[in-house]
Formats: C-alpha cells, sequence, structure tokens
C-alpha cells in the first residue's frame, strides 16, 4: 500500500477504525489537495460561505442575514433519473422501475471516476445522522465530497458535524455502522487552473447499493443529486432498510392539525416532487379556530410504536423547497422562515439591492439578474428563475415548527394523503374503504411531471406512493410491504387514507380549487370522517363528499368550480382503468394479488 501525504486525512477527530479506513481509501483514490473533517460549527460555516464567494459559487444577500444566492450551471438544476441507479446484487430486485446496473461492474465504472478526481480540491468529511441525534438507534452516515457548497447545504438539512460523531458508538463502545456516502463534482483541477463557479460533469451518476448500504455519486452539485442524506439515503437506501425491518421510509410532509377544540391529529401527505408537500406542511389554515403546524416537508419514517399506532419521523432539520410560486400569499411561513436568514438560494433571481426574488413573488423588479446571470427585465421572454429553483433553510427558523418535531419516538399518523397533480378525473378528495384499498390508491397515483426531475414537464404518469424515482427496490415488494405493513397492524388504529388532487382545472384550465390555505377546509373533512362526524357519498372510487359535506364558509370560489372539483366522472375513470392496468402490467409477477383483486372491484363499480 502507497502512503499518501494528503493534509488532514489523519487529523480525524474520531477512532471509528471503519470510519477512519474509508477516509484514507478514499483520500488515496480521489487525491485531493486536503481533508477537512466537518465540525458543524458556525465559525466554519462562515468559512466556507467566505470562501464561496471569492470563488464566485455564492453571493452575499444584503438583504437577508447570513443569507447567499447561488446561480448552478444551466445543466445541473434537478436530479438526473436517468442516470439515477440501484445496483442489488439481482438485477431482479431493482424491479421495473429502477435503472440497474450489476454492483461490481458500477464500482469498477465509477472507480476510475473517482481516480484523482479531486485533485486540486479539499475533500469534506461530513458526519450526519439523518432523524433525532437522541433516537435509540441513530441513523447515521458519513458524506466525503468535495464540494463546500454542499458542506453548507447539509448543514442546514442535516444535523451534522462533532456532535454527530460522538453517536459513532454506542453505549458500550462498540463502533456503530454508518452509511458512506461519497460525492463528487467530478471537476478536478489541474496546478493553477481557475475554478468555476459551479464545478461539475457532464458525465453523471448517482448510485446506490442497496445491500452494502452505500451511495456513490458523481457529477453533479444539485442539491438532489448531491446532498446525500435525503433522497439518496433517506428514501432509496432507508426504504430498503425499512422492507428489512418492517418500517415505511416515504416522500412525505408531516403536519400537525389543531382543531378549535385543541384536538391534535397528526397528518403525513405523499405528493410528488413539486406538488405541494411544502405548501400543505405549512399551511395557515383560512378556516377560523384551526391551526397547522409543521413537522417535516418531504420525508417521513414510520414505524409501529408500543401502543400500536404508526408513528413517523422526519429525518431532516431543514426544507429544500420549491422557490417560484412561494409568496406571502400562498406560503407566508415559508417566507417568514427564510426571511431569519441562515439560507442558501439557487437558481433564483438577484436583486440588484441584494435581495432574492422568484415568479410568484408578486410584481417583478424593473431589473434583475436571471440565474442564468444575465439582465432581466419584466420583458423578457424567461422566467428569472428556474422552475426547480429552491431554498435552502433551517426548520428551526420556522414559526409554526411543531415543538415536538425533534422528539425521536416521532407522531402518531391519523390521516395519510396521497395526491398527485391531475388536470382531470381525480376529485379533490376521496376516503379509501380501508387500508388495502388505500394502498390501491397510493399504488396507481399518477401525476404530471413537473421541473423537479430533468426532462419533459406535464406528462402523466404513474407514481406509485409519489415515490417512482425513490424505491431502492422492486415495486411490487414495495406494494406488498405496504399491504404486510396494514395486515400486521389493528386495523382501527391505522391511519386513514385518502387521495387528493389540488390541480384539477376547468374548461378554461384554470384550476377549480383555489388550494393553499383552502386546503384547510379539505383537512377538516378529513379528519372529521375519522371522528364520524362528517357525511361523504359512496362512489365507485370510495367516499367522496359533496359541496355541501365541506365547511365552504366565507370561500371565495363559485359552487360550479367546487362541484367539478368534486366529481367522480365516470367516463374519465374508465378511460384510467387501461392505464392503470397498463401499470400493473409493466410489474409483472411481483404485482401483489390484492392489489389486481382492487382493480378488478374498481372496475366492477365503474360498470
Ligand atoms: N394550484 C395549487 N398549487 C399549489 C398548491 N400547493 C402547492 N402548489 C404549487 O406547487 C408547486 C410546488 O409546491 P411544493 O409545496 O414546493 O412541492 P413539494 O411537493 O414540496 O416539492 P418537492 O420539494 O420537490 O418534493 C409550487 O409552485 C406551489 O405554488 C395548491 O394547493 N394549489
Ligand atoms: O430531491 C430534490 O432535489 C428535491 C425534492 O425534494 C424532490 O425532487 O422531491
Ligand atoms: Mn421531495
Amino acid at each position: 500500500m502507497t502512503a499518501v501525504a494528503i493534509p488532514g486525512v489523519d487529523n480525524a477527530p474520531t477512532t471509528h477504525q471503519q470510519l477512519l479506513s474509508w477516509v484514507r481509501e478514499v483520500a488515496e483514490l480521489t487525491t485531493p489537495d486536503e481533508v477537512v473533517w466537518v465540525d458543524g460549527s458556525d465559525e466554519e460555516w462562515t468559512r466556507l460561505t467566505d470562501r464561496l464567494v471569492e470563488t464566485g459559487t455564492l453571493t452575499r444577500l444584503a438583504k437577508k442575514p447570513n443569507s447567499f444566492w447561488a446561480a448552478s450551471d444551466p445543466d445541473d438544476v434537478a436530479r438526473v433519473e436517468e442516470r439515477t441507479f440501484i445496483c442489488s446484487v439481482d438485477a431482479a430486485d431493482a424491479g421495473p422501475t429502477n435503472n440497474w446496473v450489476d454492483p461490481a461492474e458500477m464500482k469498477a465504472t465509477m472507480t476510475e471516476l473517482y481516480r484523482g478526481c479531486m485533485r486540486g480540491r479539499t475533500m469534506y468529511v461530513i458526519p450526519f445522522c439523518m432523524g433525532p441525534l437522541s433516537a435509540e438507534k441513530p441513523m447515521l452516515g458519513v458524506e466525503i465530497t468535495d464540494s463546500a457548497y454542499v458542506v453548507t447545504s447539509m448543514k442546514i438539512m442535516t444535523r451534522m458535524g462533532t456532535g454527530v460523531l460522538e453517536k459513532f458508538f454506542d453505549a458500550e463502545g462498540n463502533e456503530r455502522d454508518f452509511v458512506p456516502a461519497l460525492h463528487s463534482v467530478g471537476a478536478p483541477l489541474e496546478p493553477g487552473e481557475q475554478d468555476v463557479p459551479w464545478p461539475c460533469s457532464d458525465t453523471k451518476y448517482i448510485s446506490h447499493f442497496p445491500e452494502t448500504r452505500e451511495i456513490w455519486s458523481y457529477g453533479s452539485g444539485y442539491g438532489g443529486n448531491a446532498l446525500l442524506g435525503k433522497k439518496c439515503y433517506s428514501l432509496r437506501i432507508a426504504s430498503t432498510i425499512g422492507r428489512d425491518e418492517g418500517w415505511l421510509a416515504e416522500h412525505m410532509l408531516i403536519l400537525k392539525l389543531i382543531s378549535p377544540e385543541q384536538k391534535v391529529y397528526y397528518v403525513a401527505a405523499a405528493f410528488p416532487s413539486a406538488c405541494g408537500k411544502t405548501n400543505l406542511a405549512m399551511l395557515e389554515p383560512t378556516i377560523p379556530g384551526w391551526k397547522v403546524e409543521t413537522l417535516g416537508d418531504d420525508i417521513a419514517w414510520m414505524r409501529f410504536g408500543e401502543d400500536g399506532r404508526l408513528y413517523a419521523v422526519n429525518p431532516e432539520a431543514g426544507f429544500f423547497g420549491v422557490a417560484p410560486g412561494t409568496d406571502y400569499h400562498t406560503n407566508p411561513n415559508a417566507m417568514r422562515t427564510i426571511e431569519r436568514g441562515n439560507s442558501l438560494f439557487t437558481n433564483v433571481a438577484l436583486t440588484d439591492d441584494g435581495d432574492i426574488w422568484w415568479e410568484g413573488m408578486g410584481e417583478p423588479p424593473a431589473h434583475l439578474t436571471s440565474w442564468k446571470k444575465r439582465d432581466w427585465t419584466p420583458d423578457s421572454d424567461e422566467p428569472s428563475s428556474h422552475p426547480n429553483s429552491r431554498y435552502c433553510t433551517p426548520m428551526a427558523q420556522c414559526p409554526i415548527l411543531a415543538p415536538e418535531w425533534d422528539d425521536p419516538k416521532g407522531v402518531p399518523i391519523s390521516a395519510i394523503f396521497f395526491g398527485g397533480r391531475r388536470a382531470t378525473t381525480i376529485p379533490l378528495i376521496t376516503e379509501s374503504r380501508d387500508w388495502q384499498h388505500g394502498t390501491f390508491m397510493g399504488a396507481t397515483l399518477s401525476s404530471e411531471t413537473t421541473a423537479a426531475a430533468k426532462g419533459k414537464v406535464g406528462v402523466v404518469r404513474r407514481d406509485p406512493m409519489a415515490m417512482l424515482p425513490f424505491i431502492g427496490y422492486h415495486v411490487g415488494d414495495y406494494f406488498q410491504h405496504w399491504i404486510d405493513t396494514g395486515k400486521r397492524a389493528d386495523a382501527t388504529k391505522l391511519p386513514k387514507i385518502f387521495y387528493v388532487n389540488w390541480f384539477r382545472r376547468g374548461e378554461d384550465k384554470r384550476f377549480l380549487w383555489p388550494g393553499f390555505g383552502e386546503n384547510s377546509r379539505v383537512l377538516k373533512w378529513a379528519v372529521e370522517r375519522i371522528e364520524g362526524t362528517a357525511a361523504a357519498q359512496e362512489t365507485p372510487i370510495g367516499y367522496v363528499p359533496t359541496a355541501d359535506d365541506l365547511d365552504l364558509a366565507e370561500l371565495d370560489a363559485a359552487r360550479e368550480d367546487i362541484e367539478a372539483a368534486l366529481e367522480v366522472d365516470v367516463e374519465e375513470w374508465r378511460a384510467e382503468v387501461p392505464m392503470i392496468e397498463e401499470w400493473f402490467d409493466t410489474i409483472g409477477e411481483k404485482l401483489p394479488t390484492l392489489l389486481r383483486e382492487e382493480l378488478e372491484v374498481l372496475k366492477q363499480r365503474l360498470g
């Protein structure tokens, strides 16, 4: 073995042998100029952000404390699903919804890409924990990255740094396991070469090794591809851990709904990327006396508690939210969260006085610097901000954060919402008949594609449980896992499952339902169904309210629009059936029979 002299590689603040040998191995492969063990301190943040300002990656905002603007490479703006791989030992375990490459082959390919890839750069070692540090079994990870932007983003999005390293040993002093997550932007610097503001590579791989619980990411600096605690760990790897251990890792927000009688309900909701999780999580109810508090806006880990109820924990510590469309009317609590500073804004527009701006934030200023770093005026024919531009901000700053957000026990879920973005067919809300029917609703969830992933926008695709790009194993096994979860529980203690759609449109293409804060009316109906106090119509697709069953007091919307949003159009549903059949056919033998049976029931009910 050749000894390399890489400064910092041996100045480790830990004696964890497994971690030390992995760090040394990666340093020898990627040959950075130095290795830095990230401590997570505020001083470190200042040092890193100063350096990122110097290199042109960040611009300090005059108008928001300790906050920065970044513009990415125009080609590195979203998750790259076609470059995302589940490298299970057996191809069959990845299933029809994932790209698969043999793990040995993928490692061979990527090892060659990683060889020398950190030349001229600093290699950062970030110990992190997904979910509360005080958990009985903390969910540990270490991200190695050559991007300081990733380090600063990870400080916002996760619990990380020296405090986490203490958790790398259990009470007996034994080494705990962690998920090794390797990331490189894939842009080595030759001696004397000037760095670019957003280094990345045309070659991109986002690879997962489910059996060995490893993540290898290369070529992208964008959040969903580079902040490896998020989608890679907390969904793709965690879903396989959950399958093995009997729990669920889901693409869900977690909110706390408080009734005027001070009764508390926790709701988890799965909507595909850019379909309204953050907005619902921070909703400001328009109906008097009701209150919402936030626990999470993107990911929920759900396990059964001792009382037999399903408890949810948010593994993250920050929000990585879609910027366009966010303002004081649609999501005032997100605006208040970012006003407090300590945030990163990527691919939004920069105002001349050092603030940020994006589409949906009211009247545009006369001049902006667009996300492409070009002059922008209201006459420009391109938007000022990329549609998948994001704010990255600490959860702790959210004014309606639920005090129990960091409780390792989690919160008991009363209702699960599945939802998508559909212009037709899917009513505003439908209640499932039982867990199995609810699982069918989730399994057949469909949505129009958005800018959150590279590719065409607005195409209807099946997005089971809003997890299509995030299930770390065979989708058929995943459905079976959902069914089994229901069977393991006392049915009276399971959350009630609902299917919602805020995005149905009228003939004039307008949204029929006003959405945002008005969604509190839908939440209210759901908990009244749980309490058995609200009425509903039994329809072929489940229980649907009439306009009279919803609290529409003071709602500024046309009654016929609400009725149209609630309509169960049997013809549209008959047209939906072949699409569901086609989707089920792609799953093959592993499709649980119970879901086929649900489809038969639906067909019969539609006549
Ligand atoms: N019409 C309508 N639009 C909504 C509603 N809720 C959210 N949106 C819009 O949907 C887009 C995405 O919303 P988010 O809440 O950021 O979506 P998300 O599910 O958290 O997205 P990811 O972070 O990508 O997982 C934004 O442009 C919102 O303005 C709603 O109730 N009605
Ligand atoms: O992962 C990302 O890049 C952002 C996100 O939440 C999603 O796409 O669902
Ligand atoms: Mn998401």
